[in-house]
């Protein structure tokens, strides 16, 4: 027996106010959950119709069970262990741009439409030169959307009633001012008239905002045992921890068109998310990603049997407290209790968090979530943070693609793949070729939006555990870092 309307009892239509770019875990273990909550605690009465932003996705499958999927989410709530689940019933339908396009643009002209959101990943809010306003459907994500505004725009002649507020997810930096930017950039190049630019600033709001929850997906290892205790299929079973975090930074009133506080949700409005967000990245994210390189080399597979392995679980202690906190401007009681706090969230026995998992586009990661720590430190105490610099050295590692015997499935941009290729490809085994390794990488001003070879210091630094880690393996390297 399949999930789908005929077998939920409970299942409730909504009107679709609600549209998302975006059917992946995240956005179905987070917002929709909390969309869910909204309408089933406090009215909101709202459905989302989802938008699969590539040509391969989930929308299919969620069509096929009516929108509704089982959430678990598992942790500590209130000092208490906690596992539950429920189904989420917020969806109203999924669109493929890619072989319903018509059906897509017709979303834009429901006078109910009211919040656009979005996580197409780091990669989504991008400005894609090739895309036109003819296009069936243009390739980059605020291509689609600009080209939906536009039939928005059109189809109400300009009403200033027919704005929408957009939240974007997407895990970048300012994350709405950009998608704003590319709507407008994309507005200029299609030669848009200058009043549907006019409608995009009066009549719609873009807010900026920070996400917080580990959702590793689909429990593809227990899914079978899953689905017959539920007593159904579920294609789209997600899990995710406990813990959730939402700061939405725009004006005030866009809280009461979103009362999310009302269902007694973590949603944060701000006025400025900066502090929130680096707090984030740099210590929750940035401790990801600087261990996932050396836990991985060093046998390990989860991020719960990293931090809690007596050797790497004090490689990423000592970056965290030593490194990492040093570099950051707020009050120092609260970064070392959310530092704390996420540690406790890696421990956390019910999710089996996939250091692969975090490993997808490791390099862009260590650019935005790392490096800044690594320069910071250097820049304030003037020596480099050693375990920071270890986690480079045993990232250019990583990129060889093996762990012993066994290959590593490394998920990057194509470009950063065949570099390493190339490089590891023509290694003889001296030393003298790591030295050169490590200055090709370091010079890729694409990745680090610098010449990392200019950091004093930096290069012999990182070719010295590379060289460690190559002739002794992780093990010993590590040790020699911990001293
Ligand atoms: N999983 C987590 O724990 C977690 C927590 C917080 C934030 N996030 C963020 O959410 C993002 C998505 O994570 P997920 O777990 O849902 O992944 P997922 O693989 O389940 O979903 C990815 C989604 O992004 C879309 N997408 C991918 N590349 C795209 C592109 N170039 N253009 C447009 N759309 C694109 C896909 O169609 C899909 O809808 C991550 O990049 C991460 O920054 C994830
Ligand atoms: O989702 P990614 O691939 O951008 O990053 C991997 C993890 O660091 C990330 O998913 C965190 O678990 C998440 O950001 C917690 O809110």
């Amino acid at each position: 027996m399949k999930l789908e309307k005929s077998i939920y009892k409970e299942y409730k239509s909504y009107p679709e106010k609600i549209i998302q770019f975006g059917e992946g875990n995240f956005l179905r273990a987070f917002v929709d959950w909390k969309i869910d909550k909204m309408n089933k605690e406090i009215g909101f009465n709202s459905g989302v119709v989802v938008v699969q932003p590539l040509d391969n996705g989930l929308v299919n499958k969620l069509n096929q069970q009516d929108g509704l999927y089982t959430l678990y989410l598992n942790g500590i709530k209130n000092g208490e262990v906690v596992t539950e689940h429920s189904i989420i019933n917020c969806i109203a339908r999924g669109v493929n741009t890619y072989t319903d396009y018509d059906e897509y643009l017709k979303i834009a002209e429901n006078p109910e439409l009211r919040f656009v959101i979005s996580n197409t990943t780091e990669a989504g809010i991008a400005y894609n030169e090739e895309d036109k306003l003819e296009d069936r459907p243009q390739m980059s994500f605020p291509g689609k959307l600009a080209a939906l505004l536009y039939h928005r725009y059109k189809t109400f002649n300009g009403d200033r009633s027919k704005g929408l507020i957009f939240i974007p997810c997407e895990l970048i930096d300012k994350n709405g001012e950009n998608l704003k930017a590319i709507l407008l950039k994309l507005a200029d190049q299609w030669k848009l008239e200058e009043d549907f630019k006019a409608w995009l600033h009066e009549a719609n709001t873009f807010c900026n905002s920070l996400v917080d929850r580990i959702v590793p997906g689909y429990p593809k290892g227990k899914i079978q045992k899953i689905c017959q205790e539920l007593g159904y299929e579920d294609d789209l079973v997600v899990e995710g921890e406990q813990f959730h975090l939402w700061v939405i930074e725009g004006p005030a009133w866009v809280k009461d068109e979103f009362p999310a506080h009302k269902a007694g949700l973590n949603v944060l409005f701000v006025e400025d998310m900066t502090p929130y967000r680096i707090r984030k990245v740099r210590i929750l994210n940035g401790v990801h990603t600087s261990m996932v390189p050396v836990a991985y080399l060093y046998g390990l597979n989860t991020v719960r049997e990293s931090v809690e392995d007596p050797v790497v679980g004090k490689f990423v202690l000592e970056a965290v407290f030593q490194e990492i906190i040093p570099t950051l401007d707020l009050s120092m009681e609260e970064l070392e209790k959310f530092a704390h706090d996420v540690l406790d969230r890696f421990r956390n026995p019910f999710i089996k968090h996939e250091l692969m998992s975090i490993a997808l586009n490791s390099m862009s990661k260590f650019e935005t979530r790392v490096l800044p720590s690594l320069l910071e430190y250097k820049n304030r105490r003037g020596s480099l943070p050693k375990r920071l610099v270890f986690s480079l050295a045993a990232l250019i590692a990583f990129y060889k693609g093996k762990r012993n015997n066994e290959n590593i499935h490394l998920a990057d941009d194509l470009e950063v793949l065949n570099q390493y290729k190339e490089l590891w490809g023509d290694y003889d085994g001296s030393e003298d070729y790591l030295v050169y390794i490590v200055k090709t990488i370091l010079s890729n001003e694409k990745i680090w939006k610098m010449n990392l070879n200019e950091v004093e210091g930096l290069t012999s630094a990182v070719t010295k555990y590379l060289i460690v880690i190559e002739k002794e393996g992780i093990k010993a390297a590590i040790e020699k870092v911990m001293i």
